[in-house]
């Protein structure tokens, strides 16, 4: 499958955020997006999961244009910046209702088996956002769109999170975005930069620099 989206024009009332935008995505691939905050990472993302109207877009799927939100057609799972599960919910519950397997789960991240009937807010921060990154992942979407997943979580657990990404994106078009770059870089086969509205596609790494998102010999 290959998502692409282009024609982006987003406003919020006079402000100009978005222009100028080209993405593809496509399954088998982790599609990082970076960028300075308030770039517009975020709204790109909501766009794409349509729950962010703009003035224009157009969302394609293997070249047919995609005219309704693409979560009507459940083709995409979402990983917002925000907490979305509710903290009542107890984890065992939580797998249930996500149709993720706990067992699955606890054989990648066994330190999490005493929290089985917990409730989620009982959990730290780091642990609330790996165990919803993780259904997100491991959801039956083909589409999966992370937004920074990777922050509060320990480096172990960053480390196996990066390993699933890589097992899930066979099955998978997988599109990320997330302030700690080095883990962006080193698990995605494409790179798009956000700056002034538009995206480019990344071809050598040193233009991170150049468009200064980057200090000057980060890549020395
Ligand atoms: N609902 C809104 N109303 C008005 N302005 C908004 C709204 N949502 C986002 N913006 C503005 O749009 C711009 C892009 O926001 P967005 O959250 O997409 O940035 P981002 O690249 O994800 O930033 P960060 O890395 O800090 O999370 C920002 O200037 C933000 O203030």
């Amino acid at each position: 499958m290959i998502l692409e989206i282009d024609n982006v024009e987003l406003y919020f009332k006079e402000k100009r955020i978005l222009n100028g935008i080209y993405l593809k995505a496509e399954t088998g691939e982790v599609t990082g997006v970076l960028g300075s905050n308030g770039c517009g990472k975020s709204c790109l993302l909501n766009i794409i999961f349509g729950s962010l109207k703009p003035k224009y877009k157009l969302v394609r799927i293997n070249n047919k244009p995609i005219l309704k939100p693409l979560f009507q057609t459940k083709l995409v799972a979402y990983l917002p910046q925000h907490n979305f599960i509710p903290g009542a919910l107890k984890l065992k519950t939580i797998f249930t209702i996500f149709k993720v397997s706990w067992k699955d789960f606890i054989n990648d991240f066994d330190s999490f088996s005493i929290y089985m009937n917990s409730k989620f807010n009982k959990l730290s921060g780091g642990e609330r956002r790996l165990i919803e990154t993780y259904i997100i992942l491991k959801s039956n979407s083909k589409i999966v769109l992370l937004d920074e997943p990777f922050s509060h979580l320990a480096p172990l657990h960053i480390e196996k999170l990066k390993a699933l990404i890589s097992e899930e994106k066979q099955n998978k078009a997988i599109i990320i975005t997330d302030h700690m770059y080095r883990q962006i870089i080193d698990i995605s086969d494409n790179i798009y930069f956000l700056k002034g509205g538009s995206s480019k596609l990344i071809k050598d790494l040193k233009e991170l620099e150049d468009y200064k998102y980057l200090n000057m010999n980060t890549f020395e």
